[in-house]
């Protein structure tokens, strides 16, 4: 059966972004209007919100546009092969690829590349799925009645399966979204946790009780412990209502092109396929009315866009682009915020338990792991994302000394009296976390190091206040994204702003010391992977060793060249010594220098856009008020990571949910619905029963 042309509620959402190409100047435009209805624009906060209304009410229809469907996709389910989801080789349409505009000086002329979901559930069915949740007062930072943490709690509660032994009472039991440990957990994980405890991180039961704040864990994963799924917020809240009932409607492959005003009253819609297939480039729209209201939710990168095609946003960009104004809203697009990644990779023992071979593409591994997932995905390998450990810290007053003027004010004005927040992340993959061509054979491990903060926006307030020699060398703190033609096809301007404010190479430079000095502290360490890390003068005491000469001969025991003198290519390392007492690694500033320039040419996204939208104050270049209504407008919401007035030190996934809670909740109060709680039995998994699943017997 079609899809009704006519229904209560409409979710747009998911166009195929990866694909976008410039149509010919001389666009024709083909219009099908369809039903005046209720529209919902929104992705994976979007299925939060959509699953949650059309589950409230049975007979209010809704309709979910997206782009590529996500349902019972192997290459989504199974949690182990998420680094596919990264693969820009033309084929992979689950992400999109936002690039850079221009060459970065912080960078040292590099152009980043920011990876984001292109696909149904949005970044849940791409994502690492590592569970964080952000610390109490990020919320409460936000200043915005009605998202204090305290206000938030019971929605982070209602949306959690949490499967894990807990010790706070802040966790949730019969939501959609199931939070396990995953099918294994490494030797590896063990290791590191002992090293890190070595070097004064101190083991904990829970790191994300949203309070403690310096410790380490075994990480949590979105992953249900019972059938060893990826837990995605589109089977959690989408496919789920649509197993049991009839009202909510997917209508994919699609991409929204703009909001319809009548005045400034959003009345409708439009979205084109998500490919530009036409004849002659034909932009061919189809035109949905909403009789309600417009919700958008395409992430931070993609709602500006939709806005300022939609005529809101920064009134001189607009006139210059041709577009009618609706209401002019500087904001729009800018405030762009992230964290940073940077992955040192290391050497290890060749028993150590590592995903390497299976990434490599060995036949026989990929067989095994699958076959092991299909027959015992409650404890396979590939139930598991391989990053089993990480830590929260923050430094000691020692440490901070050696973090530089820059650092110490944000300390200061951030920090200092907000105990609960960590200034840095850090984790272990079990495998190199990068292009398996590049890298000799053997096996290896990842230290990923990510900072959450990147330069506040109260800090920056600082620097104006004071007139510090900061703001005059990096003046623009904060990336944005504006559309560059009216087209939903041509790519937009970006600016990731990465490393634009010299206070956030610090806190970089610090974590990798502390990963590199767990490495070295592991049973199963046999060197650094030189390629992979920052490079010192040959003469430093700090200088890599690679691989040690016995290792190497266990890798290669027929091979002719293992130890060959090779110029400097290659300093092993010392052959591994159980009894070894460790001295801290002492760094000159030239390596300091080093670390930092090795910084700039390689941190990335870690994939948590934040901010485009804020909710804040106009005058303060705000874009929605607390309900998330779009300031200059009528019967508009948006509901995604781009409201985000402030950073969220946290991986978002937690975060994006949240506000997808709040959005639904906001909502259904609007429309005077109440939200049903459980909500609709999650598809393949066993209906959870309200108190934690650890007391469940595995099979
Ligand atoms: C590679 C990767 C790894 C990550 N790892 C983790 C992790 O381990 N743990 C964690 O907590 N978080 C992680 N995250 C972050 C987390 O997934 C995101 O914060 C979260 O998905 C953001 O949700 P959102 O709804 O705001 O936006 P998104 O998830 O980005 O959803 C936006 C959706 O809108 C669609 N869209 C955009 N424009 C349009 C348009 N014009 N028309 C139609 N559809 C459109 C996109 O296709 C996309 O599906 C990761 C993210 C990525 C990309």
């Amino acid at each position: 059966m079609g899809h009704p042309e006519e229904v209560d509620v409409i979710v747009c959402g998911g166009g195929p972004a990866g694909e976008v190409d410039d149509p010919p100047s001389s666009l024709r435009f083909v219009v099908m209007i369809r039903g005046w209805v209720l529209i919902l624009l929104w992705f994976f906060t979007g299925c939060v919100t959509a699953g949650r209304l059309a589950f409230a009410d049975p007979n209010l229809k809704v309709m979910l546009i997206e782009g590529a469907n996500n349902r019972d996709d192997p290459w989504v389910y199974r949690p182990g092969i998420y680094v596919k989801n990264m693969q820009q080789d033309g084929v992979n349409d689950k992400a999109t690829f936002y690039k850079d505009t221009m060459a970065s000086s912080h960078l040292r002329g590099r152009e980043s590349i920011v990876p984001c979901a292109n696909i149904l559930g949005g970044g849940s069915s791409i994502n690492f799925q590592m569970y964080t949740r952000a610390s109490a007062s990020d919320w409460d930072d936000f200043k915005t009645e009605g998202w204090t943490a305290k206000d938030l709690l019971p929605l982070m509660k209602r949306l959690e399966n949490y499967q894990k032994p807990t010790n706070n009472d802040t966790h949730g039991y019969d939501g959609p979204i199931a939070i396990s440990n995953g099918g294994t957990i490494t030797a590896l994980a063990h290791d590191f946790l002992r090293a890190s405890d070595a070097i004064g991180i101190p083991f904990s039961d829970d790191l994300q009780d949203l309070d403690t704040s310096h410790a380490s864990e075994i990480w949590a994963k979105y992953i249900n412990r019972h059938t060893g799924r990826r837990s995605d917020a589109a089977t959690a809240y989408v496919h789920s209502v649509m197993d049991v009932q009839s009202n909510l409607y997917l209508r994919t492959n699609s991409r929204v092109s703009r909001v319809i005003f009548e005045g400034n009253k959003a009345v409708g819609v439009a979205y084109v396929p998500a490919r530009n297939r036409a004849h002659g480039g034909q932009l061919r729209e189809t035109i949905v009315r909403a009789r309600k209201c417009v919700v958008l939710s395409s992430g931070t990168l993609g709602t500006p866009q939709i806005l300022e095609r939609s005529g809101v946003g920064d009134s001189k960009l607009l006139q210059k682009l041709d577009i009618k104004v609706v209401s002019d809203l500087p904001g729009v697009g800018e405030q762009y915020q992230d964290h940073y990644t940077t992955l040192s990779i290391y050497r290890v023992s060749n028993d150590s338990a590592t995903l390497d071979d299976f990434l490599r593409g060995d036949k026989e591994v990929q067989k095994e792991l699958f076959t092991e997932w299909e027959t015992s995905p409650e404890k396979a390998r590939l139930s598991s994302n391989a990053i089993d450990a990480g830590f929260k810290i923050r430094p000691t007053e020692e440490e901070l000394k050696e973090m530089g003027p820059e650092f110490n004010e944000l300390w200061d004005k951030y920090f200092k009296d907000k105990p609960d927040k960590p200034v840095m992340f850090g984790s272990i993959v079990s495998a190199a976390y990068a292009d398996h061509t590049l890298l000799p054979p053997g096996k290896y491990i990842t230290m990923q190091v990510d900072f959450l903060t990147s330069a506040k926006n109260e800090y920056l307030s600082l620097f104006r206040a004071t007139g510090s020699n900061i703001l005059q060398e990096y003046p623009a703190s904060r990336g944005r994204i504006h559309i560059s033609s009216p087209s939903p096809y041509k790519a937009p301007t970006f600016d990731s702003g990465f490393m634009n404010n010299k206070a956030d190479f610090a806190p970089i430079r610090w974590s990798y010391k502390k990963t590199r000095e767990i490495a070295r502290r592991m049973d199963a360490f046999r060197g650094e992977l030189t390629s992979h890390h920052p490079h010192f003068l040959p003469s430093s005491p700090a200088a890599c060793k690679d691989i040690d000469i016995t290792t190497a001969k266990q890798l290669l025991p027929n091979g002719f060249t293992v130890g060959i003198h090779m110029g400097t290519w290659h300093k092993p390392g010392d052959t591994y010594d159980a009894s070894k007492v460790h001295e801290d690694i002492k760094y000159t500033e030239e390596d300091d220098k080093a670390i930092d320039d090795w910084v700039a040419d390689h941190v990335e996204t870690t994939w948590h856009s934040l901010g485009t939208c804020a909710m804040k104050p106009r005058e303060e270049g705000g874009v929605v008020d607390g309900r998330l209504n779009v300031f200059g407008t009528e019967n508009l919401k948006v509901v995604d990571l781009s409201i985000c007035p402030d950073n969220l030190g946290t991986n978002t996934y937690s975060s994006a949910l949240l506000v997808g809670e709040k959005g639904a909740s906001i909502i259904a109060e609007e429309l005077g619905l109440k939200i049903k709680t459980p909500h609709a039995p999650v598809p393949h998994a066993p209906v959870p029963k309200g108190v934690p699943a650890t007391q469940q017997a595995r099979r």
